[in-house]
């Protein structure tokens, strides 16, 4: 294990010790299960259980369909599995599929809002599985299997497809044919190929292969251009070793024997079986302009940087995240399954399988519009051998391809409940979504571009050291390293990190050459405010923080992330003696929450005690520019314990003020106040007694009336209401500094230090 721990993972800038720790900490595992109804009285008790839930188990039991209205299940997909082929790592068994099957549940839920659960059968006996998941169906809304290798994979599929009404939807198979499908009329498009004359050679001949070749006929490939591949090679007519009738049904007429010799003057190559199994001889060899999609998992067939040492002219795609093009099926699953959800469809038929495809391909040819740029690194791309497929954070796919599935179920005649007003899903559909994790994803994307430097300055604490490694492991840029060399080096051979990486400088404050230019700079600055020559030397040369900050402010680095050792205001006026706020803005802190599928920016969480009613505006101000930068447009609410004057009060006095203040302003976003928290989020409440309001929907920025009731609320709903709450992030400062919680985590260490860098911009 010592040496897993430690290893990195080529590509991805993240070791395995960091994947295990992903797993491993806070709740082990990444699902849990929360109730969607109170349960606190005893009246809710009586509804949800005994008396209450027998009126509509006798609803249920006298019309089945209205299960979809009384429990859950028309929201719920099983990823089922036995773990006989997981992602490319072969027979792992039940247990150890876990992981992914937890993983494919999030992403339904994540990428589509569709309520799944993971369920591993111990079983390799096809019957035995069969039986295991056929008499599931009243609990749920579909059946997604998953990592079940081939031929077994075809029975169980069809068996249970004939045994259920509900869709029963192998992902490996369909799900990859239809990105791979969509891919491909893509990428045959840009090198001017033609379905009826092109030739294609499939590695692997097991779920995902066949169900990719069977899809590409169907929509019109010549099969006597395809020829597939196993582990014994050439799938010809005649071969007995290694057959079965799903790969017969594949075998041509030829004199090729191995994957070299097909693979010569081909046009397209599929890899659907296993790392490494392209050599650089087989990819000289194809034709002009190949095609090659190696789609194997978590390592593809070749990488694409071993494609570019050999030519310049393939159009290259993989399974994975970390390059363009990625072939993978969370491009689909999510979206299908939420749309044969919605209209309640007993299947996933072919008519919906190839609306998928094309409602996928024709994304990637459309102009990426604006408040979609954030989903593509904050570039804008172009279709084109780099982009011929959306990524999986594009927000358009979760209303194009839902759409898309649930008209072809309408017109196939498998849904059971009908869509009157397309466009009114389509909006419905994107309301499921929010953008903080694409624009989370843009913001990474935008710094790993800049390639900032950012000295971390408490880096004698190892979880500050692990964040430093993982800032430039993921190619972020430079993390400098802010300590004693002796001391830094000492704790990390004893924590087994190894900061002999490019990306990683130590600065020793004691021994810099720029001590004495930061002296200057801050002696300058203190010299009327009680500070002697000799106290700025001692902060500079014994103070972390200060140190930090002026190889900030003069410029040797761009952002700083410091907090883990020193509670926050102090750090806070370490750094303020350094550094000024951008002239015209406000230092202030924003904790961005995200609560239950909603994005909220909170602000002042930590500089002002007790703001007047100018220093509120300004804040509202502030909140406001920094919610649209994140790509929100900015609904402000200016809370109070009253709303709109009642009861009356002299704090809410000021922030009545401050709603006039910023009415003198002539801002460019929506505003309101004072109102009371449940008035700002809660539309219904807000539309009923307060129908003049200026807010057109619910507040998405919260100015609080107080730092203290800023802190309580952030602090309350992330230990209370489950919320994910990153902050309090500092805005408005001259050069960019996050300071952390004191004990934080490596990981929102290096959340800070890249929101830092971002703030560095480009
Ligand atoms: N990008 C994506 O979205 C997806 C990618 N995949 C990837 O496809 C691969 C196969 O998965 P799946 O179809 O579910 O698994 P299966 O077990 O059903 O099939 C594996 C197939 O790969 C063949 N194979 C294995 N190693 C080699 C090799 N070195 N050369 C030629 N053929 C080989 C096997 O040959 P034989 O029949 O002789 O044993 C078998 O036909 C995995 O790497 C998986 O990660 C799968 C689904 C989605
Ligand atoms: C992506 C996927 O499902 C696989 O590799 O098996
Ligand atoms: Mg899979």
């Amino acid at each position: 294990m010592a040496d897993s721990k430690s290893k990195s993972r080529p590509g991805t800038g993240i070791t395995d010790q960091e994947a295990l720790d992903f797993h491993k900490n806070g709740r082990p595992g990444k699902l849990e299960i929360n109730p969607t109804k109170p349960m606190a009285t005893q009246r809710d008790l009586s509804l949800a259980y005994s008396p209450g839930v027998a009126v509509p188990v006798k609803a249920i039991a006298a019309d089945p369909a209205t299960a979809y209205d009384y429990t859950s299940r028309g929201n719920m997909v099983a990823v089922i599995s036995n773990g006989t082929a997981i992602l490319g790592l072969g027979n792992l068994g039940a247990l150890a599929s876990k992981p992914v099957m937890e993983g494919k549940s999030v992403l339904f839920k994540r990428f589509a809002d569709v309520d799944s659960i993971d369920l591993e059968i111990d079983t390799e006996n096809v019957d035995e599985f069969i039986n295991c998941v056929r008499y599931l169906g009243p609990s749920f809304g579909g059946i997604n299997l998953e990592d079940i290798k081939a031929p077994d994979c075809f029975i169980i599929e069809q068996r249970l497809r004939e045994l259920m009404d509900i869709p029963v939807f192998h992902d490996d198979q369909h799900g990859t044919a239809i990105i791979a499908a969509a891919g491909l009329i893509n990428a045959l498009e840009l090198t001017g190929r033609d379905l009826k004359t092109t030739k294609l050679v499939c590695n692997g001949a097991g779920a995902a292969a066949i169900a990719c070749i069977e899809l590409i006929k169907a929509m019109g490939f010549n099969p006597e251009n395809i020829v597939l591949c196993d582990t014994k090679g050439v799938i010809y007519q005649g071969r007995s070793e290694g057959m079965n009738q799903w790969k017969s049904a594949h075998a041509v007429k030829t004199d090729k024997r191995t994957l070299a010799e097909a693979m010569k003057g081909a046009d397209v190559v599929f890899g659907l079986s296993q790392k490494d199994a392209f050599s650089e001889d087989m990819i000289r060899s194809l034709a002009d302009k190949p095609i090659i999609f190696a789609m194997a998992n978590p390592d593809p067939e070749i990488t694409p940087e071993e494609v570019a040492r050999i030519r310049d002219d393939a159009i290259m795609a993989t399974g994975r995240s970390d390059y363009p093009n990625q072939v993978n099926n969370v491009l689909g699953f999510p979206y299908i399954f939420r749309g044969a959800l919605d209209v309640r469809a007993t299947t996933i038929n072919d008519e919906m399988k190839i609306a998928a495809v094309n409602a996928l391909a024709s994304l990637a040819r459309e102009d990426v519009p604006d408040d979609v740029v954030a989903a593509y690194q904050g570039a804008r791309p172009r279709f084109g051998a780099q982009y011929i497929i959306p990524v999986p954070f594009d927000p358009r796919l979760i209303s194009a391809i839902p759409v898309a599935v649930a008209k072809a179920a309408i017109e196939s005649g498998v849904a059971r409940r009908e869509m009157p007003d397309m466009a009114a899903y389509a909006r419905e559909l994107s309301a499921r979504r929010d953008p903080i994790a694409s624009t989370l994803a843009q913001l990474y994307e935008r710094v790993r571009r800049h390639q900032k430097r950012i000295v971390f300055a408490e880096a004698e604490e190892e979880q500050v050291m692990r964040a430093a490694l993982s800032y430039a492991n993921q190619g972020l840029g430079t993390a400098i390293l802010l300590g004693r060399e002796d001391l830094i080096e000492a704790t990390a051979e004893r924590a087994g990190i190894d900061l002999n990486r490019p990306g990683l400088e130590i600065v020793n404050a004691r021994i810099s050459k720029r001590g004495d230019a930061y002296i200057d700079y801050l002696y300058a600055r203190l010299q009327r405010q009680g500070y002697l020559h000799r106290d700025v030397t001692r902060l500079i040369h014994n103070d972390r923080n200060h140190f930090a900050a002026c190889m900030v402010a003069l410029g040797d680095a761009d952002g700083m992330v410091t907090g883990v050792t020193r509670n926050y205001s102090t750090a806070l006026g370490d750094v303020r003696r350094c550094i000024d706020a951008k002239p015209g803005h406000r230092v202030i802190g924003i904790s961005i929450v995200l609560a239950r599928g909603r994005t909220v920016f909170v602000a002042d969480t930590a500089v002002h005690d007790m703001p007047t009613s100018e220093e509120l505006a300004d804040i509202a101000e502030e909140a406001a520019g920094f919610a649209r930068r994140m790509g929100y447009e900015p609904r402000v609410a200016m809370l109070a314990y009253s709303t709109f004057g009642h009861p009356s009060g002299e704090r809410s006095e000021r922030v009545r003020e401050a709603v006039s203040i910023l009415d003198k302003r002539h801002l460019n976003f929506e505003f309101d106040g004072e109102m009371a928290a449940d008035v700002a989020l809660n539309r219904k409440i807000m539309e009923s007694l307060y129908p003049f309001s200026r807010l057109s929907g619910p507040a998405n920025v919260l100015v609080m009336p107080a730092f203290h009731s800023a802190a309580i609320s952030t602090k309350m709903l992330q230990e209370l209401g489950g919320s994910t709450v990153i902050g309090p992030l500092l805005v408005g400062l001259d050069k960019p500094v996050q300071i952390t919680s004191m004990g934080a985590k490596d990981s929102d260490i290096v959340n800070m230090a890249a929101i830092a860098a971002y703030g560095a911009g480009s």
